[in-house]
């Protein structure tokens, strides 16, 4: 791959998280990160919890891009209702409920039981 290709693959994917930008999940995402390490400063968590907190940030901003994506896809391919295409959008909700209740219970376990 060469100079000018690696970096205009860096600016699409800016745009994608210039795009994210726009939901508001994604914004909720955000404001509910920059609150969680604020109180991981205020609590004084240890370089472990830090990287397993950083870890679910990280995964959770990540799986709401890609549902955001698989939304996009499924719009595009199947403007009209089909079955596989709510199947497709559900499936992918789900994902990020199921993460996003598996992060509250660890940030739970961090900042209360820990
Ligand atoms: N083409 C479709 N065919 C069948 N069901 C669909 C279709 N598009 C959406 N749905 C149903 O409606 C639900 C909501 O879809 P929608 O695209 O509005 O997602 P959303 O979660 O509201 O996302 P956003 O508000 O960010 O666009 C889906 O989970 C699915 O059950």
């Amino acid at each position: 791959m060469n100079a000018r290709k690696f970096f205009r693959s860096f600016r699409y994917a800016f745009a994608g998280i210039k795009e994210a930008m726009r939901e508001q999940n994604f914004i909720f995402h955000i404001v509910a990160t920059v609150s969680v390490i604020l109180a991981g400063f205020y609590k004084g968590l240890t370089i472990t919890q830090w990287c397993i907190l950083l870890l679910v940030i990280g995964g959770m901003l990540c799986l709401e891009m890609v549902n955001s994506a698989l939304e996009r896809v499924v719009d595009l391919a199947s403007p009209s209702l089909h079955p596989l295409a709510k199947a497709a959008k559900d499936l992918a909700a789900g994902a990020v409920l199921l993460f996003a209740l598996v992060s509250v219970i660890i940030g739970v376990l961090i900042f209360f039981v820990a």
